[in-house]
């Protein structure tokens, strides 16, 4: 009774076929406006391929009774086998992987003669049935390996949508192969004789699930490689950042001793003063010049004149009293030294600094002053008297001059 109600609810075989076909014709369509209005990345094209032979080889095997049986048994069902094939190869291609056309081409070339031969030697439908079910199977496992395995090399992670639909249509073929061995048993017993319809419907229904999910895929691409680019973007952008920080450093510190150079001294030392003269702090100036320093770069030679100068730029580089002042080096060998101290303190350290080098022994065979490398100092604190930057550091030079005069190796405030 049931079994009766369920046959004449059913389409027949043949007008299924041919709905299958104008809907597998309709997929591509959709699939090409798709791609009219979004990028699409290689292997699409051939997705869009693979729907309309799968279209045209529903149609022919439709038209069984109006066409010879060698187009639509034959050719129709090589064009619908094309469908999974072109799934598959498309698939590769969209993955960067190698795209084995050859092999694709080879495996429907031996279906279609297995099925030609089939047809001369008039072997059973259901011997035709099992050899495409098991190509069919073939290339939807083989579709479903190749989603599960590389899809996260191009979207970063599973496509679940995709997986879902393949493993669909992995359990559609296995029951369409588990019908094809018991067919025998149960035909007059339980089963209505357009089951193959059912499995029709169901493979119409992967189709459209797999249009879904193959626009899906290349949409999550997209989104992902959107996702990515400006990620890296970022990072280059912070690169940049840092190498711009950095050029800029460069740009202002001296190559040789690591300090700063003229060009920052000139600048700091600006902005220095203007906070002196708003809040009253004190403004101190050491200029250092180290002794006979033409003497030692002609008796040691210049490689060793630029060593001396870098050691005596650590030990201004490493004083603690300079801490929070100005340290540069603004000539060959004289450094300057500007901070927020008052004339007492500025004459210490200068004296301080003095001793240091002296005491780091660096030997001076030519020297004028002793046998080793000195410096000396010339100090000057901002007064009443000084109406302008360039006039502090002035009296600071006249302070070394007449300490150079006096014999080097010494700090004396102007
Ligand atoms: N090795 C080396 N020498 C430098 C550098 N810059 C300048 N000089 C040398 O420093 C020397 C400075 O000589 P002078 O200005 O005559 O002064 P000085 O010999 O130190 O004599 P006093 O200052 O009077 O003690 C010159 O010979 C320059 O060539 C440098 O970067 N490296």
């Amino acid at each position: 009774m049931i079994v009766t109600a369920l046959d004449e609810a059913m389409l027949s075989e043949q007008t299924t076929l041919l709905m299958a076909g104008i809907m597998c014709l309709v997929l591509p369509l959709v699939m090409t406006f798709y791609r009219q209005h979004r990028e699409t990345y290689p292997g699409f094209g051939i997705w869009v391929g693979a729907f309309l032979c799968a279209g045209i080889g529903c149609l022919l095997v439709g038209l069984e009774d109006l066409v010879p049986v060698w187009v639509s048994v034959w050719l129709g069902n090589v064009f619908i086998l094309a469908f999974p094939a072109l799934l598959a190869l498309g698939l590769n291609v969209f993955l960067n992987r190698p795209p084995l056309f050859a092999a694709y081409s080879a495996s429907i070339a031996i279906y279609a003669a297995l099925q030609g031969w089939s047809l001369v030697t008039g072997l059973s439908a259901g011997f035709r049935s099992a050899l495409f079910t098991v190509f069919v199977f073939f290339y939807v496992v083989r579709l479903g390996f190749n989603i599960y395995r590389y899809t996260p090399h191009v979207l970063g992670r599973h496509d679940k949508l995709t997986l879902t639909v393949i493993a669909f249509g992995v359990v559609i073929v296995i029951l369409r192969f588990v019908n094809l061995l018991f067919e025998s048993v149960y035909e007059n017993s339980f089963v209505f004789d357009d089951v193959d319809t059912i499995f029709i419907i169901l493979l119409v229904l992967a189709s459209v699930a797999m249009v879904i999910a193959t626009i899906s895929l290349n949409q999550l691409r997209l989104e992902f490689n959107l996702r990515t680019t400006s990620q890296e973007l970022q990072e280059q952008t912070i690169a940049l950042e840092k190498s711009n920080d950095k050029l800029a450093q460069l740009a202002l510190t001296d190559f040789l001793t690591g300090l700063k150079n003229v060009r920052f001294f000139d600048s700091e030392y600006k902005k220095l003063w203007e906070n002196s003269t708003t809040s009253g702090t004190p403004l101190s100036i050491i200029l250092l010049d180290v002794d006979c320093f033409k003497l030692y770069n002609d008796s040691l030679g210049h490689l060793a004149g630029d060593e001396c100068l870098k050691r005596i730029g650590e030990v201004l580089l490493t004083h603690p009293g300079f801490h929070r002042g100005l340290v540069a080096r603004i000539g060959g060998e004289e450094f300057a030294i500007v901070m927020e101290n008052n004339a007492e303190q500025a004459l210490e350290e200068a004296e301080r600094i003095v001793a240091i080098v002296e005491h780091l022994s660096i030997p001076h065979p030519s020297s004028l002053v002793g046998a080793s490398v000195t410096v000396t100092a010339g100090v000057a604190t901002r007064s009443s008297l000084d109406s302008s930057r360039e006039k502090l550091l002035s009296r600071a030079d006249y302070a070394l001059y007449h300490a150079k005069s006096l014999g080097r190796n010494r700090a004396m405030a102007a």
